[in-house]
């Protein structure tokens, strides 16, 4: 069809392009310097239910008693980018003056509905929170994800199966997944289409149990994604064979613990309750000190428990397992962009995690120095900084730290500062260990032996006489926790309902029936060395052997188990 054209003919000042207007989608509307309507376009018929004939000539503001037409005549400055709402829809607005000669003639505003807009940009903002929260799920798991698009260029890896290949994940994506791993068969899968479950492959000096699925989208295959379940199935095997009879649902710890929790009849203990009683209800700083294995967690955890803030969270940060590198972004975040392979949106810190409750600073002595040096700051003026992050932001947090460390000592050292000391030391528990209030030792064997006989199954009533007699002289280097992993032992072989001599470690029944292997195995260093062995087989049986999770539970660092693994000669 053909098309007139009579474009030429416009005598008004502002134009009389009606027709044009009127094929656009968008709403025009102007006024000429009085406030007069000149244009109305169709988009504005249909809005405001009259016609441009009836429109035209009338005050803007009879018609469209809001407009901010009006505004931008009287100032000549325009509105750009102005967003109202009009009945359920949202609209956008640009309104600018129209100027001829140096004065304004009139005013024109051009508006565009974004409802869909909106909603489109609401939507992408849940989705981007959805994939922040899944990507961090990702990145918190044990199995390692990882996958490839159609061609086998790598577009997702998660933290566990970036450790597993060496490598950090931002030098992964993009890469081919055969750069990453030679031996792999992963891009084959979008060929093959079907899935392969629990293939076995070595990874360096682990082998592992893979999945591999083919990620469909439209009915084709778009990509695929293999995961890895056990990062260590030798390790694994391993650890069945040996421990054939244990129960599954080894204990977890709790998220809180009371003082109802902290079992001991000794007048120490007594007192010590009685102090955290009044403490918890204070805002001060306290500094637990102890052996390892005291019990000093359990303490800090009936200090927020008995505190008004019990309803805030309780947040643990063991400062001796975060990397040094990571120790400040875990305590205090950081912001988007704020280093090489930092997280899209940032990532909140402990101490923002912790706002309205308790921080728990365990191994607070192995805090590096430039980081103590940070949280005097925190502690003085209660505010913190996100890495990279311009804002300074106020957290109200209880802190309470804790050290099986002599801090007094580091301080001499020079290894840490004294006016952080200070800070921390406003209320000092010190956690006596277990060889100081033998009293102490009945109440808790009863106490482990009710709580294995609930997750074993199990009907065990006490221990030999000559058992209490051995716990009654023993060293107990690893405190409370040396004795808690004994009975739980015990339980992986008792049959009746007693605890014999023979349910007990050889360490500790030699000490009982030989007389000079006792003798030698109660100097200090052979004692801690066996309690660290035991607590290293004791982690990776309760994980299953994975080394991570293992090293996690124990407080320390992967290289650090992998030392220790091979200094006590661990069947892996
Ligand atoms: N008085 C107690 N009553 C009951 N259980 C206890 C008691 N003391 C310690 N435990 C148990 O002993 C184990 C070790 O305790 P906890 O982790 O609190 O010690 P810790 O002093 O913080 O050790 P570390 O310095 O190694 O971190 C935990 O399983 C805890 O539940």
């Amino acid at each position: 069809m053909a098309v007139k054209s009579n474009l030429v003919k416009s005598p008004s000042p502002l134009g009389d392009d009606s027709f044009i207007f009127n094929s656009i989608a968008n709403l025009v509307i102007a006024v000429d310097h009085r406030g007069r309507i000149t244009i109305f376009n169709r988009a504005c018929e249909k809005l405001f239910g009259i016609t441009a004939e009836q429109a035209k000539g009338r005050l803007i503001s009879d018609v469209i008693p809001y407009t901010g037409l009006i505004k931008v005549l009287k100032t000549g400055q325009a509105h750009i980018g102005r967003k109202f709402v009009l009945g359920n829809a949202l609209y956008i607005t640009n309104r600018t003056p129209i100027i001829k000669d140096n004065s304004i003639v009139g005013a024109i505003g051009v508006v565009q509905e974004i409802t869909e807009l909106h909603h489109l940009a609401e939507e992408l903002k849940q989705v981007t929170k959805q994939k922040n929260a899944l990507e961090s799920i990702f990145d918190h798991t044990h199995e390692g994800y990882i996958s490839i698009n159609s061609e086998g260029y790598i577009n997702f890896i998660n933290q566990a199966m970036a450790e597993l290949l060496a490598i950090a994940p931002k030098d992964a994506l993009g890469r081919h997944i055969t750069e990453i791993v030679p031996e792999t068969k992963l891009h084959l899968m979008p060929i093959s289409g079907q899935p392969q479950h629990s293939e076995l492959m070595r990874f360096g000096e682990q082998s592992a149990l893979v999945s591999r699925y083919p990620v469909v989208k439209n009915g084709k295959i778009d990509g695929s994604i293999s995961k890895v379940i056990y990062q260590d199935i030798d390790r694994l095997a391993a650890l069945a064979t040996r421990r054939k009879t244990v129960k599954p649902g080894a204990p977890g710890k709790g998220a809180s613990y009371t003082l109802d929790d902290i079992i001991g009849c000794s007048k120490t203990i007594g007192r010590l309750k009685e102090i955290v009683r009044r403490v918890a209800r204070g805002p001060s700083t306290v500094l637990i000190t102890g052996e390892s294995g005291t019990g000093k967690e359990l303490f800090a955890h009936a200090l927020h428990a008995h505190s008004p803030r019990c309803e805030g969270p309780f947040v643990k940060v063991n400062c001796a397992a975060v990397p040094e590198n990571l120790l400040e972004s875990e305590l205090f975040g950081y912001q988007e962009g704020a280093f090489t392979g930092a997280r899209k949106g940032g990532q909140i810190g402990k101490f923002e995690l912790a706002h309205g409750g308790t921080i728990f600073l365990d191994e607070i002595g192995d805090m590096p120095l430039y980081m103590q040096a940070k949280m005097l700051r925190v502690l003085q003026e209660k505010e913190i900084e996100r890495l990279g992050d311009r804002y300074v932001r106020k957290v109200d947090v209880r802190v309470i730290a804790a050290t099986n460390r002599d801090l007094t000592k580091l301080t001499e050292e020079g290894k840490f500062r004294q006016d952080l000391y200070y800070r921390l030391n406003v209320v000092n528990l010190n956690i006596p260990s277990l060889r100081e209030r033998k009293e102490d030792i009945t109440v808790l064997v009863d106490h482990f032996i009710n709580k294995f006989n609930r997750e074993f199954n199990l009907n065990v009533q006490s221990c030999s006489t000559k058992v209490n007699r051995l716990f009654a002289e023993y060293h107990w280097a690893g405190n409370v926790r040396e004795l808690e992993n004994i009975i739980e032992r015990a339980f992986n072989l008792v049959e009746g309902e007693k605890i014999e001599l023979e349910h007990l470690p050889h360490y500790l029944t030699r000490q009982g029936t030989d007389g000079k292997e006792a003798t030698a195995e109660k100097t200090l260093p052979a004692l801690l060395e066996n309690v660290e062995r035991e607590a290293l087989l004791d982690a990776l049986e309760k994980t299953g052997g994975n080394k991570l999770r293992a090293a996690k539970l124990l407080g320390i660092s992967r290289a650090w188990l992998y030392k220790k693994i091979k200094q006590y000669q661990i069947e892996t």
